[in-house]
């Protein structure tokens, strides 16, 4: 077996010297090119398994490369070498269709776990650990026009390091489309691991992202590990990124920023190498403007923007995903099917709860059917509004005004002039309470339309019903 190629461009000789030893020492094959003539020259005569340029070179610039070798039909990886503290060159590359950049001084270390990664995208996918083939079974169904599209991007984006942002409504795939990158990226053999940022308590976050040292602070008994170490090697999600509190957004810049983090009561900082996949149902742009997030992060993490279409925006999936649904729902051997109507019943509703509130009423339905036949009296959509034909989204209903809610819950006597509570956090947790059971009971214990009711995600609802211990009535 003939070992992979690497074409190394770069005109500064040194530099070029000590790509070229590392990657002999790691068994490949090298050719060096000092100028884009050269490399272009190199490009015309030989297949490689990766291209390493310079940004800046004698006759013009690195990026020019990636466009060319991105338009070309060879999917060869490349990667630039951006001058120290250049972030924006970085972000510009990886724009552009860049595999993944390293920064100068080149540290050898995240070299080799970068070549090695992108040696794995052209390896044969024989062993465990490669990614899925292109065009091979996935879970994300739908055949319409929109969902096509969202395929071949993810196929693209799953050969490269690009930190992409997912954005959608709730319960539109967001997720789902983040765990089809990463198992169609040479990452696929190492974790997924999707961390809910609106569900952690602001003051552990630091310790949930980074871990801490045994003995950093009262309680931590042993070393433990943070997210990013969970998901060395791998890709890390940052669902509702929108709800990080600012402090934690400078931690986490820095951490993507140099690729390494510091646990707590740590000296030093250690190397990760993890490919971050933000979303949010939010307008981050929006969130940028009004001070709630920062610019330098939104940027970091912007590189790519990949977005999520609601379900009502693509009703000829529905079919599809219907089989889909019930044919898992149902298990294995077991009958599910749709009886007359139904399926046309459920066209015209406007699913502000998207592809998780239709698996939800395909479930309830499916408990209350007979011989795994579902009619149109089981969907139980009488709590929602039945749309006459696609609803846009500002459409959906609007939060509870907080004051009214807080007025009906309160022990306080409305208009009295208010006694204080004796403990605020049990006074706004009985508050809390009531509210979201009031959304419970209007939706019929529909989490997913609870959650759409109150302006929250399904899994701060999720979240909120697990602390505050609210289950669902028996029966
Ligand atoms: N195209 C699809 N095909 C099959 N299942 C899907 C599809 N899109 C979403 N789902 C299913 O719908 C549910 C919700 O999807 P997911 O959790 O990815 O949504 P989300 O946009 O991340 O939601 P949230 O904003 O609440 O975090 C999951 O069970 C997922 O498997």
């Amino acid at each position: 077996m003939t070992s992979p190629r690497v074409l190394v461009v770069d005109d500064e000789a040194d530099l070029r010297e000590l790509l070229e030893i590392t990657l002999v020492r790691m068994g490949l094959d090298v050719d060096s090119a000092e100028t884009l003539r050269e490399a272009r020259a190199f490009l015309a005569q030989n297949d490689y398994g990766l291209i390493l340029t310079d940004m800046r070179l004698p006759d013009g610039l690195g990026l020019e490369l990636v466009q060319e070798v991105g338009a070309s039909n060879k999917s060869t990886p490349i990667a630039v070498v951006t001058a120290y503290g250049s972030a924006e060159n970085a972000v510009v590359a990886l724009k552009a269709g860049a595999f993944d950049y390293v920064s100068k001084p080149v540290v050898l270390d995240d070299l080799r776990v970068m070549v090695q990664s992108a040696l794995r995208l052209s390896a044969p996918s024989a062993h465990s650990g490669s990614p899925a083939a292109p065009g091979s079974a996935s879970r994300l169904i739908g055949e319409s026009a929109v969902m096509q599209s969202l395929r071949s991007q993810i196929e693209r984006l799953a050969r490269s390091m690009a930190p992409i942002a997912i954005t959608g409504e709730s319960g539109s795939g967001k997720e789902l489309v983040a765990r089809e990158i990463h198992a169609r990226s040479s990452r696929a053999g190492k974790p997924f691991i999707a961390v809910n940022c609106g569900a952690i308590p602001e003051a552990l976050m630091e310790a949930e992202f980074f871990g801490y040292r045994k003995g950093a602070f009262t309680g931590a008994a042993d070393e433990r590990d943070g997210f990013f170490h969970a998901a060395n090697g791998g890709t890390l999600m940052l669902d509702e990124v929108a709800d990080l509190p600012l402090a934690m957004q400078v931690k986490l810049l820095r951490a993507i920023q140099e690729r390494r983090v510091r646990k707590i009561g740590a000296t030093s900082e250690e190397p990760v190498d993890v490919r971050i996949i933000s979303a949010t149902h939010q307008n981050l742009a929006q969130c940028v403007e009004t001070g709630k997030f920062r610019q330098d992060l939104f940027y970091r993490l912007n590189v790519i923007e990949l977005s999520v279409p609601p379900l009502r925006e693509r009703l000829d999936d529905l079919g599809v995903l219907v089989n889909g649904m019930l044919a898992r729902l149902a298990g294995p051997g077991k009958p599910a099917a749709l009886g007359p109507q139904v399926l046309e019943t459920l066209r015209t509703y406007s699913f502000p709860g998207n592809v998780r509130e239709l698996e939800n009423v395909l479930e309830r339905a499916l408990a209350f059917a007979n011989d795994g036949v579902i009619e149109v009296g089981d969907l139980s959509l009488k709590g929602a509004r039945v749309a006459e034909k696609a609803a846009p989204a500002e459409a959906m209903p609007a939060p509870a005004p907080p004051p009214v809610a807080l007025a009906a819950a309160a022990p306080l006597g409305a208009g009295a002039p208010a006694e204080l509570p004796s403990s605020l956090p049990d006074y706004l947790e009985q508050v809390e309470r009531e509210i979201i059971l009031r959304a419970l009971t209007q939706t019929q214990f529909n989490r997913t339309q609870a959650a759409v009711l109150l302006g929250i995600s399904f899994r701060q609802l999720r979240y909120q019903m697990q602390k505050l211990d609210i289950q669902e009535p028996e029966g």
